[in-house]
């Protein structure tokens, strides 16, 4: 059985597409794989709608349809490049893109769009999407999705091991090797989103390649100490977070309370370390007996990033997923993929540990081809 993934994440660089094939009891096997663009105009809109704004409503309505229609492209052009036909497709997992994610709301909610009508006219195919909001109906946090298919794709019965997403936010899944301690994992906080965001600012630049300007900085251990005194860092799990909460008026809120701001190359060393401790913090706390740690997501090609992560885990081997036969750029697509398999199959595509629901759940709304 073959299913495509849609994922377009809070860094909103592109739509990714992945192409799996899914055996009863073996684990998915990536097939093909497209990075589908998103132009300048659309990640504006996108970038303005995940902040108030005005008329939100009438945007909201017509950017849903229009991200419908190019997550159909991406889904399209996956196929081509599988080589495989339309009718050997069971269905297509979307998560959308998100435009808010409110999981202490008065009435908790996660907001993905990109309408799945439209991308199941379009393809003539089946699309799953609409995961976070069952998930919060039982009570949980609507994030983070992705440790059902990390469990899958990457549990060791010999070695503990910790799977590290760093996208925009960044987030980690706890494998214990003993199938009867339970698998966690939360959003651990920033992960690109305030790099992305700084370096655009200073040079306009999409993200910093490599982490070059971040390595030509020095951490100020002041700022550092500030951003990592948020509460959100010391809270404990079940918890997901998003741009709402770390985003640049976040920041410049604490370089407003040191009396000599750092220089802006030493910020990003700053934020690069604020990445990286936050998540050696995690890991340590919630596994420590962990041997290794798998990173995915864009921070992965992060060099300064990668280099942090593995100096703020001594005796931990940090490396990426692609030792485990899956390229860190595919693996939350993919994971939406499998997800999509679990709804068709009446499975539960949530961790209540994970996310806090009361129960696990079948995930998702079916649009049928
Ligand atoms: N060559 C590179 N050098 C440095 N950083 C990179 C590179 N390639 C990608 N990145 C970083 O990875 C980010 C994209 O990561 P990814 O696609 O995993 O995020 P996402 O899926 O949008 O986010 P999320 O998982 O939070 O939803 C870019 O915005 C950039 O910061
Ligand atoms: C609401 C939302 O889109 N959250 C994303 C984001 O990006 C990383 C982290 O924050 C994670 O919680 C989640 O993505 C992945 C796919 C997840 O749900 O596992």
């Amino acid at each position: 059985m073959h299913y495509i993934g849609l994922m377009s994440g809070t860094s909103v660089d592109g739509i990714d597409a992945a192409l799996i094939s899914v055996s009863v009891g073996g684990r998915p096997v990536l097939v093909a794989t497209h990075a589908h663009p998103i132009d300048a105009a659309v990640r504006g809109e996108i970038q303005a709608l995940m902040r108030d704004g005005p008329n939100e409503i009438e945007r909201l309505g017509e950017l849903d349809m229009a991200l419908g229609g190019l997550f159909a492209e991406a889904a399209a052009a996956v196929l081509r490049k599988s080589g495989l036909a339309k009718k050997d497709i069971r269905a297509i997992g979307s998560h959308g893109q998100t435009l808010r994610h409110r999981p202490r709301a008065a009435h908790p909610f996660s907001l993905q769009i990109g309408n799945p009508s439209v991308i199941a006219e379009r393809t003539g195919i089946t699309t799953v999407a609409d995961f976070r909001a069952r998930d919060m109906a039982a009570g949980g946090q609507g994030a983070p999705m992705v440790p059902a298919f990390h469990h899958q794709m990457f549990h060791s019965a010999q070695r503990n091991r910790v799977i590290v997403n760093i996208g925009g936010i960044a987030n980690v899944t706890c494998l214990p090797a003993d199938a009867a301690q339970p698998v966690s994992g939360f959003d651990t906080g920033p992960g690109n989103t305030l790099l992305d965001q700084w370096i655009h600012r200073h040079h306009t630049h999409a993200h910093d390649e490599a982490g070059q300007w971040a390595a030509s900085g020095r951490t100020s251990r002041e700022l550092l100490e500030l951003l990592l005194s948020d509460p959100y860092f010391a809270a404990p799990p079940p918890k997901s977070t998003g741009r709402e909460h770390f985003n640049m008026e976040w920041l410049q809120g604490h370089l407003k309370k040191l009396a000599t701001p750092p220089a802006a190359a030493d910020v990003q060393a700053s934020l690069v370390q604020l990445t990286a401790q936050s998540l050696a913090r995690a890991i340590r706390r919630f596994l420590p007996q962990t041997l290794e740690a798998y990173v995915c997501g864009g921070g992965s090609h992060n060099r300064a990033l990668m280099t942090a992560l593995a100096e703020n885990l001594p005796g931990i081997a940090v490396t990426t997923t692609d030792a485990l036969g899956m390229p860190p750029d595919w693996v939350e697509a993919a994971a939406f993929a499998w997800l999509a398999h679990q709804t068709l199959e009446g499975l539960p595509g949530n961790i209540p540990a994970v996310t806090g629901a009361g129960h696990a759940a079948i995930l998702g709304g079916i649009y049928k081809a």
